[in-house]
This record gives structure tokens, C-alpha cells and sequence, in this order.
């Protein structure tokens, strides 16, 4: 499908005043106004509370000089301008009707071609009463695209998100529908397929008989701040794992699609999510560990246990850190075990991805107390964005075999999950390019992985709750996850990328 690369579209956004819309889509949309890839376009942000147009304006105005990447040039006003607000409560259905007036004054007054992107930035539990309503009061009746950019998290469990699905499907189509995972934003999130398909060197090494194990680690040192009451009934499986952590697995253990189209690719993650060993109920243990912070030091500071937090039972059971072993039953993939870990409150902000070579089949370098290291291929998602190939060669003046690294830095971007991600998604789903957001099968397939899981977490309490200090790299059972295995965790000291 041709995309088109200066789009016009009214964007309705549900839930303009909140976080999200402040820290990230309206920085997100003005640098995709400055750089000219706008067309004509007009924004509607919807929310409760009473704002003028002029009230709301400066909202955005502001939250673009605070949150944007690029100084707010002279075209700040022009771009505001083009902002509206219609303060309504969406359950209220009385008032879809005048959200759909206003819709259609903009469209003709800006000749946006009956095009609609309506973008719920809320509360999940709202999504289905919003498509719901969009349909019966005709805002989906449009003469051009319309499109639904939904936010995670896309249901709670797999019986929640066919709920839902089902409630979306009365209003858009599947290709409509536009579910975002801001992992696939990430720029070496998207380099993955880059760097497997296009260098003949890793594509015909990627398979069991040359990889032993592939580690990724997402960790962050935030806490769960002020999202107590969301994250008790989420956790980390459900946070970061059902979405992000899967979703990087599938673009690393994928086929080479035939051709790059959204359908081709979503086609070969899905077969992916499909040959996903599931974990039977007596084998969480021995596949997955989970871990809560328990209160430590940072940067310094003191910081409280989880169970400390606001919103949070002091004698909760969930889970703020995870690490699994994923094994992907498939000619490509038998016998390779894939290493997630992700949890808050950790040593670092870092995600990263690590492909473990096997061994030389014979040691010609030999020497006792002193070990050939693997080659390893390093992809730094973030905070620096790049590669490290870790190899061995003779330095000058010595004989035996030296690890050596080379590195490639990614133009790397400052700061974490910047509007650089959304940009690219908001762009993409203006253009009408799905290929970066997650359909129904994978989502489903990846709760239903899940599920399993958590239904055991959920009946046993967890006795060595909190089980790692706050600035560790999680709990000990971790470690032996891969020990059992005669693998380690690289360490991120050794693996960070040199002059990034
Ligand atoms: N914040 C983030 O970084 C991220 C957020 N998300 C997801 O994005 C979504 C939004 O998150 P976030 O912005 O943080 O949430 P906030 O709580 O900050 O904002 C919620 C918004 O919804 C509006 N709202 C609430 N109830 C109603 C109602 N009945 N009718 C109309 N508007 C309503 C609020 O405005 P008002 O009170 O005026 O009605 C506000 O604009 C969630 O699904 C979240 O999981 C995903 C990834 C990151
Ligand atoms: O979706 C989420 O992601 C963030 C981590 O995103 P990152 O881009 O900063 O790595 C996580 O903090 C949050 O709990 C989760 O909902």
C-alpha cells in the first residue's frame, strides 16, 4: 500500500489534558509539523474540565517549549492555532453529538478531506464506550480514513482484551485499528530487522547452530512513582513483558518476511508468538522468576521498598521485576533459549540485547586461566542507540587472543522514551503505515503466553517478597535462571558501548 507522505487528517484526541498528550504527543505532532511533513490538519482535544480554545492553546504552547526536542521556532503560534478543545465527558453520549459538529465545521473550514484519526490517550476502561459511541453517533461516518490509535495497555488478560477487541471491531475494521506499542517506535527497535536482513553476515549465522542464547534486559530505576493503583493490578508481566519485552523477541526470532509490507511482517511475528513454548502451570518455576523492590540507595538517596509506596498494599504480591526463559519451538530456534528481564528500581536505565555466539569448536589459543570469549553482538536500545560486535584479535606486540569490540553509535537522541518514538508512531498512523503497531493476533497470542503465568503468580503469594534491594540487578534466582543453563547475564560494564 502507497503512504501518503504529507497527510491531512482532523486528530481528535481523548484525553488532551493528561499526561501523555502534555509530555508527548503535542511535542510529538509540532516536530512533525516544523519539519514540513504536514499537510493540512486541525487537532480537537477532548477531556472534562472546562478550557476555552485560547486556554487550551497555551497548554499546548507550553507543553511543547517544556517537553520538545527542537527550540519552539516562530510557526509555535501558527501551529497552536490549529488546536481546538471540547470539554466532554465520554460517557455522557449527549455529547458526541456536538464533538461530531465540531468535527465536520473543522473539516470543511480546513479541507481536511473527511479524514479522522481519533486518538484515545485515557483510561483503557474508556476505549470501548468511545469507539461505542463514535459509531452510533456517526463520527466514523467520514468521506475519507478514519483510524483509531489506541494506547496500552490493551486489555488485562486475554478474556479482557476480546472484550475489548470486540467493542473496537463495531466501529473499525482491523487495518483501522492502530495499537500502539511505543517499543516498535524506538529507533533500534526498528533497526533490528535492518541489521538481521540486510548484512549477509548475521542472517545465515542467526539460527541455532551458531547462536547459544539470545539475553534481553530492559531495567529502569524509577519505582512505580504515582502509578500505584494501575501497576498493583498489573505488575511487571503485564506492564512490560506481555507487550514490550514479546514484541522485541518476535522481531528478533522472525523469519525474513518476502517482503517488507505491514501484512508480510505482522505475518511472520505472528508465526513467532505462535511456536512460543507455553509455560504449563508446574513449570512457571522453572522458566520465570519474579522479583519486588525492596527499599535501598540511589544516586545516593534513599528510596522506599514497593510496598512502601502510595497506592500500594503493604503486603502486596506483585511483581515489579521479571526474567524468563522463552524457548521458541521452531527449526530456526530449537534448543536457544531467549533470556528476558525487565524490572524498576534497578542498577540502570537500560535496555539492551545481547546474541551470544557459540564456541569456536576448538581452542587453538589456549591458555590456562585465561578464556576466549564468546562473540557477542550488543544492540543498545537505549540510552545510547547503537552497536558492538565483540570479536577476539591479536593486539600489536602480543601474540594470544584479545577481545576487541566495534562499535557503531546510532545518532543517538537524549532522553528516554522521547517524543521520537510517538513521533514516528503518530506519523505512521497518520500516513496509515500499521506496520509498527501490534495486531490483534500478536496481542492475543501474547496474553494467552502470559495468562498462564500470571494465574500462578496471582494464587501463590510470594514469600521473599521484597526478594532485591533497590539498585540491584533484581533477585538471585535471576542469576540462576541462566546458571542452570552454564549461561550468565553479561554484565553491562562489559558490554556498554564505547564512545557513544
Ligand atoms: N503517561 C504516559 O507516559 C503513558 C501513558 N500510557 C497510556 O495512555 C493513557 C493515558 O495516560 P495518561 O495521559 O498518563 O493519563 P492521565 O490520567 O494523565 O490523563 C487522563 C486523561 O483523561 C481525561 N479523562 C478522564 N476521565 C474522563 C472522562 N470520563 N471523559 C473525558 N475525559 C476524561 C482526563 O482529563 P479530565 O480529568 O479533564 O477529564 C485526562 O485528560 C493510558 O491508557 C495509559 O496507560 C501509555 C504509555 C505511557
Ligand atoms: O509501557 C511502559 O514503559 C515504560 C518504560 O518505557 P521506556 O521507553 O522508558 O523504556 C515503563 O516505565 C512503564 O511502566 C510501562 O507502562
Amino acid at each position: 500500500m502507497a503512504h501518503t507522505e504529507k497527510p491531512t487528517a482532523l486528530i481528535m484526541i481523548f484525553g488532551a489534558t493528561g499526561d501523555l498528550a502534555n509530555r508527548k504527543l503535542f511535542p510529538s505532532l509540532y516536530n512533525l509539523f516544523e519539519k514540513g511533513k504536514l499537510d493540512r490538519f486541525a487537532v480537537v482535544g477532548v477531556a472534562r474540565r472546562a478550557l476555552s480554545n485560547e486556554e487550551f492553546q497555551l497548554k499546548v504552547k507550553e507543553s511543547v517549549k517544556e517537553n520538545g526536542e527542537t527550540d519552539p521556532k516562530a510557526d509555535l503560534d501558527e501551529f497552536v492555532s490549529k488546536f481546538y478543545y471540547h470539554s466532554h465527558d465520554v460517557t455522557d453520549s449527549s455529547s458526541y453529538l456536538a464533538l461530531g459538529k465540531l468535527s465536520e465545521e473543522l473539516d470543511s473550514h480546513y479541507g481536511l478531506n473527511g479524514n479522522r484519526i481519533f486518538y484515545l490517550a485515557m483510561a483503557p476502561e474508556f476505549f470501548g464506550t468511545i469507539a461505542e459511541h463514535l459509531k452510533k453517533d456517526k463520527l466514523t461516518d467520514v468521506s475519507g480514513f478514519k483510524r483509531l490509535v489506541i494506547e496500552k495497555p490493551f486489555g488485562h488478560d486475554l478474556e479482557s482484551a476480546k472484550v475489548l477487541n470486540k467493542q473496537i471491531r463495531t466501529a473499525f475494521t482491523e487495518d483501522e485499528i492502530y495499537r500502539i506499542d511505543h517499543y516498535l517506535g524506538k529507533e533500534m527497535v526498528q533497526n533490528i530487522e535492518v541489521i538481521r536482513f540486510a548484512n549477509a553476515m548475521f542472517e545465515p549465522l542467526w539460527n541455532n547452530r551458531y547462536i547459544s542464547n539470545i539475553q534481553v534486559t530492559s531495567s529502569e530505576t524509577l519505582g512505580v512513582e504515582e502509578r500505584g493503583r494501575y501497576y498493583e493490578k498489573s505488575g511487571a508481566l503485564r506492564d512490560m513483558v506481555q507487550n514490550h519485552m514479546l514484541q522485541m523477541v518476535s522481531l528478533l526470532a522472525m523469519e525474513p518476511p518476502i517482503k517488507l509490507t505491514t501484512d508480510e511482517i505482522r505475518s511472520e511475528k505472528v508465526r513467532v508468538f505462535r511456536a512460543l513454548r507455553p509455560i504449563k502451570d508446574g513449570e512457571v518455576n522453572e522458566y520465570f522468576v519474579r522479583g519486588q523492590y525492596d527499599k535501598g540507595v540511589m544516586n545516593e538517596k534513599e528510596v522506599p521498598a514497593y510496598r512502601q509506596e502510595e497506592m500500594v498494599d503493604p503486603e502486596s504480591n506483585t511483581e515489579t521485576f521479571v526474567a524468563g526463559k522463552l524457548m521458541i519451538d521452531n527449526f530456526r530456534w530449537a534448543g536457544v533459549p531467549f533470556y528476558i528481564r525487565t524490572g524498576k528500581r534497578m542498577k540502570a536505565k537500560s535496555t539492551k540485547i545481547v546474541i551470544q555466539f557459540k564456541d569456536i569448536p576448538m581452542d587453538l589459543y589456549y591458555q590456562p586461566e585465561k578464556t576466549v570469549n564468546p562473540n557477542l553482538l550488543v544492540i543498545h536500545i537505549q540510552p545510547e542507540e547503537g552497536i558492538t560486535l565483540h570479536l577476539n584479535a591479536k593486539k600489536s606486540g602480543q601474540g594470544d587472543a584479545t577481545p576487541v569490540k566495534l562499535n557503531y553509535a546510532n545518532k543517538g537522541i537524549d532522553g528516554l522514551n522521547t517524543p521520537e518514538a510517538y513521533e514516528k508512531l503518530l506519523y505512521d498512523s497518520l500516513r496509515g503505515d500499521a506496520t509498527n503497531f501490534t495486531h490483534w493476533d500478536e496481542v492475543a497470542l501474547s496474553w494467552s503466553f502470559v495468562d498462564n503465568i500470571s494465574k500462578v503468580w496471582e494464587n501463590t503469594k510470594e514469600p521473599s517478597f521484597p526478594n532485591y534491594a533497590s539498585g540491584s540487578m533484581g533477585p538471585d534466582a535471576a542469576d540462576k535462571l541462566l546458571e542452570q543453563d552454564g549461561f550468565f547475564w553479561w554484565p553491562f560494564n562489559d558490554i556498554d558501548v564505547e564512545n557513544c
